[in-house]
């Protein structure tokens, strides 16, 4: 018997010092309006950095700086798998390209949006993180 590898998808966690960009998800329509980090499936042959920033690119028009992996493997909805990783902006600013909207959230933001029910423990990993520097 034979198991099907998960899909794998990468997401960004962009900050800006202690700011955290999150990006308000446009469709399908059950995640329509939930917030996520940006990213992306990680194509065939291609690389996670790699996938980072062509989904940087394509969603954002930014070109980013990959930083440390925040925890390990998240589980999404069945069959996928997210690797999420700090990362900074090295060229731009973010414009929403496929999102509905982004937001820099300040540290007493971090929780106030509608975070997609994966992305939550991400962003509560990441206010840990940034509580100790
Ligand atoms: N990019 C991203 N996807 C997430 C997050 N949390 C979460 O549950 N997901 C889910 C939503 C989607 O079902 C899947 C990623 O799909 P996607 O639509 O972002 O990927 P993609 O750009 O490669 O999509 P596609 O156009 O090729 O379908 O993972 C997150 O933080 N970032």
């Amino acid at each position: 018997m034979t198991v099907d590898e998960p899909t794998l998808v990468v997401a960004a966690v962009i900050l800006d010092g202690r700011r955290v960009l999150a990006a308000q998800r446009a469709e399908p329509p059950e995640l329509a309006g939930g917030w996520e980090f940006p990213g992306g499936k990680v194509d065939e042959g291609e690389s996670e950095h790699a996938a980072l920033i062509r989904e940087c690119r394509e969603e954002l028009g930014v070109e980013i700086a990959v930083g440390a992996r925040v925890g390990g493997e998240w589980e999404l909805s069945a069959g996928y798998v997210m690797h999420a990783y700090l990362a900074s902006l090295s060229v731009g600013e973010p414009v929403a390209k496929e999102h509905l909207a982004l937001r820099w959230l300040e540290p007493e933001e971090y929780f106030a949006v509608n975070w997609l029910g994966a992305d939550l423990p991400v962003m509560a990993a990441v206010a840990d993180l940034l509580a100790q520097d």
